[in-house]
This record gives structure tokens, C-alpha cells and sequence, in this order.
């Protein structure tokens, strides 16, 4: 069934897009399972896909011996979500935090922010914003999506429409000729590049202050020895981007994916504001192979971790999310009507366009095209190493070229070629 999928071919977006050769786009995937499996509900057909380690043709069985099926007719509503309690060991009134456990196949869910630190890689700041200021941002981005567009892909050479819409917002005019120009995403130009508008402005910074202080208590906190990670920025976290995604009601979603380091460099950091309907974030870590058997230990290591984003929260993504962990929107039962947003939420992902990361320093492949980013995640062997290749491909109706060229970062993220840092000229 794998044979006849086609690669993701998003066009004209700057979303991220899945970083390991073996993942097709969960969205192509439950497409799959849905035609053929249509009484059941998205997020069990999510759960068994992951429970199958994304393979279609291993979840649609399990799904055909399962009692999935049976349920539906019973109950209208199935799942087999479970709740922290669960995971809770000793004394079932109070989970003892330490021993909270995803398991493959299952959901752990996450409401207190502790809960949050201390079992993903991101912390989240609830009523973030004082209220008048994140309704102001709501209103306004709520008008800016009413034109925002769905992200394409092809299937079976036909190109269709990923579950949500998105816009994406710079600083100047300057910069947003530049993305127009110069950046390439999944291997195309943008033509809906935005100026920033005046609410994304004044939360700026807002968001920085408080993504900075993050960063900082995480190094002290959770890192080893104190110490910032290995090809993590020194420097300020100063965000310069805002990709703005829109979600209109409970189905729409966004796929299994790492966000592209492309622009960001590696062990990038990420200020997430969730606004309108809350919806649940899930994170799961991937864990490499080096062709043996997975223990039990590896595959609940991979097990889905849900956090809760209600309108008005600040989720950091920190510097060990994009290159060890995938994190997606799942599709929902239900949702709670928001008083101004009524079915939809917005989020908004503030990014650190890094100057040295800038287009006119990344290898060309033979199509000519700067190449993407990506780090070896799935393999043992090679495992964290970052490498150039060639999106050109991606964009539908085109072949790409086989472009494949180790990238190699100095101790703060700096790329090096030919053993120097590349220095890079300052705007
Ligand atoms: O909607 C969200 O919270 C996440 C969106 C996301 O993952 C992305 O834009 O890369
Ligand atoms: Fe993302």
C-alpha cells in the first residue's frame, strides 16, 4: 500500500514537514484507514497507526481483529485514550509525578504545567497574556485567517488539502521580499508571505521575555550539568517570524511532524500561543533502531503524551523538541465553543529566523534549489547528525535530484564548512 503513496507535495508554506524518509504524512495515512475503515472515529485510527509504528497496512489489520468496530455500534463513541490516573503508581488519589509513564498505544494526558516539564520537552504558561490583549490578538488574527489557505499535498497524483489553514508573517517589507525570493519550503517559493500585524507586534515582546527566561530555567533545571545543549544558540532567543495556523472545528488538525530547521539551525526554540478552542497538542519521542527487536521499554518510550492548550497559553517548544520528539494536533471528539472564536482556535508559532541560517549560505543541489535540513532520527547509526538534501522533488509535477551532503554545526549551532565557522554579514 506504501508503493502507491506519493511523498507530501505541500505547496506555498513554510509548514514544517515529517524528517525521516520512512514517516508519509499522517493525513495521507488516515485518509487510507478512513476508506477503509469509516465507522471508526480519527483519533483511534490515530492511536492505532502509531500503535503500528505508522504502518497502514499493520493498523488497518489490528483494527479488522480488534472490537473497535463491535464498540461503535454499541457506545457511538470509542477510544482508548487514558487518563493520568492510570499512570499513576502507589496511591491511585495522588499519581506520584516521577512515575508518570506514556505506553505505546495509549495517550497520557497533561494538564499541570509541571506534569508538562517534567515529561516533554516543553513547558507551557497558562493566561499568558493579560485577557484584553489576548482577546485583541484573537479578533485580529481571526480577520487575517478569514483569507488564509489550506496547505496542498498530492495523493495518488491528485493534489489535496491538509486539514487547516495557515499564514505566515515577517518584520518588514524587506524580509517579506526576501522570503519570497530567496526561501524555498518543500522545495517552492511563497506567494502569501504577510507583514506582521500590529497585535503579533505588541505580544512580541511578550513572547520573547518570556520564551528567554523559559530557556534559561530549562538549562538550569533539566539540562546536564546546567549547561545549554550541544549546537544550542548562546545567544537570545529573538523571534522574527510568526507562522499563524488557523483550526475550524473539531476535525480539523495538523499531521505528525518536526518542524523544519531549515532557517531556525538545530536545536531551535519555538513560542507556540494557543487562542480561541482549546485542543490537545500531542508529543511522542522518537526513539532510533538499530534493525534489532524494540523492547518494550523503546516502544513505550514512544508513547503519545497530550497537552492540554487553552485559549490563552504560551507553550514553549525547547531545544531537544524538533530534532528528538514529533508533535502533531489530533483531530477531536468534541470541542467547547470559545465566546469569540466560536468553533476555531489559532495558534501562533513566533520563530528565530537565524541570520547565519539564511538561504544565501545553504548548499544548492543540482536543481539549483537551497536544500532543507534534516537530522538522522530513526537509525542508531548516524543518530542526531544533521545533513543537506535536495525538497526540490516535493513540489508537484517535479523530480528532484539525489543531493545528500552532511551538515556540521560548531558547538553553538554555527554552521562549519571546510573545518571554519561560516561567518556571515550582519543586516
Ligand atoms: O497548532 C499547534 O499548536 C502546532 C502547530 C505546529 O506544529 C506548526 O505550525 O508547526
Ligand atoms: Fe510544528
Amino acid at each position: 500500500m506504501k508503493s502507491f503513496l506519493t511523498r507530501p507535495k505541500r505547496k506555498l508554506s513554510p509548514e514544517p514537514t515529517s524528517v525521516t524518509d520512512d514517516d508519509e504524512p499522517t493525513e495521507v495515512k488516515l485518509v487510507l484507514l478512513s476508506s477503509v475503515h469509516p465507522d471508526i472515529d480519527q483519533e483511534t485510527l490515530l492511536d492505532f497507526l502509531l500503535a503500528h509504528d505508522g504502518s497502514v497496512d499493520h493498523a488497518s489489520e489490528a483494527l479488522k481483529s480488534s472490537n473497535c468496530h463491535q464498540d461503535v455500534k454499541k457506545s457511538g463513541v470509542i477510544g482508548h485514550q487514558q487518563s493520568l490516573r492510570q499512570y499513576a503508581t502507589g496511591d491511585a488519589t495522588s499519581p506520584t509525578k516521577k512515575k508518570l509513564k506514556s505506553k505505546k498505544g495509549s495517550t497520557l494526558h497533561l494538564f499541570d504545567p509541571e506534569d508538562v516539564a517534567e515529561h516533554t520537552p516543553c513547558t507551557i504558561i497558562h493566561n499568558f497574556l493579560p485577557p484584553e490583549e489576548a482577546n485583541a490578538l484573537l479578533k485580529e488574527l481571526l480577520h487575517e485567517a478569514d483569507s488564509f489557505e489550506k496547505i496542498t499535498f498530492k495523493l495518488f497524483d491528485n493534489v489535496v488539502s491538509s486539514p487547516h489553514t495557515s499564514g505566515f508573517f515577517v518584520e518588514s517589507y524587506e524580509d517579506m521580499m526576501s522570503q519570497k525570493s530567496e526561501y524555498y519550503y518543500n522545495g517552492s517559493q511563497l506567494t502569501d508571505v504577510r507583514r506582521i500585524t500590529p497585535e503579533l507586534t505588541k505580544v512580541k515582546p511578550i513572547v520573547q521575555a518570556a520564551v528567554n527566561k523559559e530557556i534559561q530555567h530549562r538549562i538550569k533545571t533539566r539540562y546536564p550539568n546546567g549547561k545549554k545543549l550541544k549546537h544550542q544558540s548562546p545567544n537570545a532567543w529573538v523571534p522574527n517570524s510568526a507562522f499563524v495556523n488557523c483550526y475550524n472545528g473539531a476535525q480539523q488538525s495538523v499531521g505528525w511532524h518536526s518542524d523544519q530547521l531549515t532557517y531556525l539551525g538545530p536545536r531551535a526554540v519555538i513560542g507556540s500561543i494557543s487562542l480561541g478552542v482549546a485542543r490537545e497538542f500531542r508529543v511522542r519521542r522518537v526513539v532510533p533502531k538499530d534493525g534489532d527487536t524494540k523492547s518494550a521499554e523503546d516502544s513505550d518510550a514512544e508513547g503519545q503524551i497530550s497537552i492540554h492548550l487553552p485559549h490563552n497559553s504560551l507553550l514553549v517548544m525547547h531545544a531537544e523538541m524538533q530534532e528528538e520528539w514529533k508533535h502533531c494536533v489530533t483531530p477531536a471528539l468534541s470541542i467547547d465553543p470559545h465566546p469569540i472564536a466560536g468553533n476555531k482556535r489559532i495558534n501562533i508559532t513566533y520563530r528565530d529566523y537565524r541570520q547565519r541560517m539564511h538561504p544565501k549560505y545553504t548548499p544548492r543541489c543540482a536543481c539549483k534549489v537551497p536544500c532543507v535540513l534534516r537530522v538522522v532520527q530513526r537509525k542508531k547509526e548516524n543518530f542526531g547528525k544533521y545533513f543537506w538534501m535536495c525538497h526540490a522533488g516535493n513540489v508537484p509535477g517535479k523530480e528532484g535530484c539525489s543531493f545528500f551532503q552532511w551538515a556540521e554545526f560548531d558547538d553553538d549551532g554555527n554552521p562549519v564548512v571546510n573545518g571554519s565557522t561560516v561567518r556571515y554579514s550582519q543586516r
